[in-house]
């Protein structure tokens, strides 16, 4: 074993590769920012007395990046669309649906740790016309606002879930 201390001198080659290394990790981290619209899609449900909001929640494919993940309904901002243009295409390729796309209420700026980063803008549907159908999804489902955090969700949405079961939000 060499003693503690030791300076190790490093090659003409050594050196050329540690430098493409680095280059390759400034590569990734200067990746382009995704502009990403998502749906707080609501309904009211009740039971007895009792009102409860409820919101629609989407789990990611098995075979998809961040997979089995939980994530709400929307996508990326496509160039010459809208926020809302974005979101009402992006609910009827998913959920077949023609959605009114209502109020922001959030928006999320967030870092994955593989160096892409997401600006990520929430809005309210209250209505919708037609049927919602599960068209690329693993699992769709209605949550109440409560329950949200007992689900796997996406990293970026974690403050989000938080403020919506907590009643912050909405
Ligand atoms: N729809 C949606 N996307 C979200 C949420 N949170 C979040 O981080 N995202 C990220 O925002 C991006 C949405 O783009 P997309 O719906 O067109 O995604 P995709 O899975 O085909 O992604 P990709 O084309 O980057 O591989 C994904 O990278 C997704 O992981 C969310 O709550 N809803």
């Amino acid at each position: 074993m060499k003693p503690l201390g030791q300076t190790v001198r490093l090659t003409g080659k050594v050196k050329e590769t540690i430098r493409k290394l680095d280059h390759r990790a400034d590569q990734e981290i200067a990746r382009p920012l995704r502009l990403v619209v998502a749906a707080l899609m609501l309904r009211n449900s009740s039971s007895g007395d009792a009102q409860t909001i409820e919101v629609l929640i989407c789990q990611r494919k098995p075979n998809e990046p961040m997979s089995l993940k939980w994530e709400f309904p929307g996508g990326k901002i496509e160039p010459g669309e809208t926020a809302e243009e974005a979101l009402a295409r992006e609910l009827n390729e998913e959920l077949g649906i023609d959605a009114v796309i209502g109020r922001r209420v959030a928006q999320v700026h967030h870092k994955y740790r593989n160096g892409g980063a997401i600006d990520l803008q929430f809005f309210v549907v209250n209505e919708f016309q037609g049927t919602l159908e599960n068209k690329i999804f693993n699992d769709v489902r209605w949550s109440p606002l409560v329950a949200l955090p007992e689900y796997d969700f996406l990293a970026a949405d974690l403050g989000l879930v938080r403020d919506l079961a907590d009643g912050r939000l909405l």
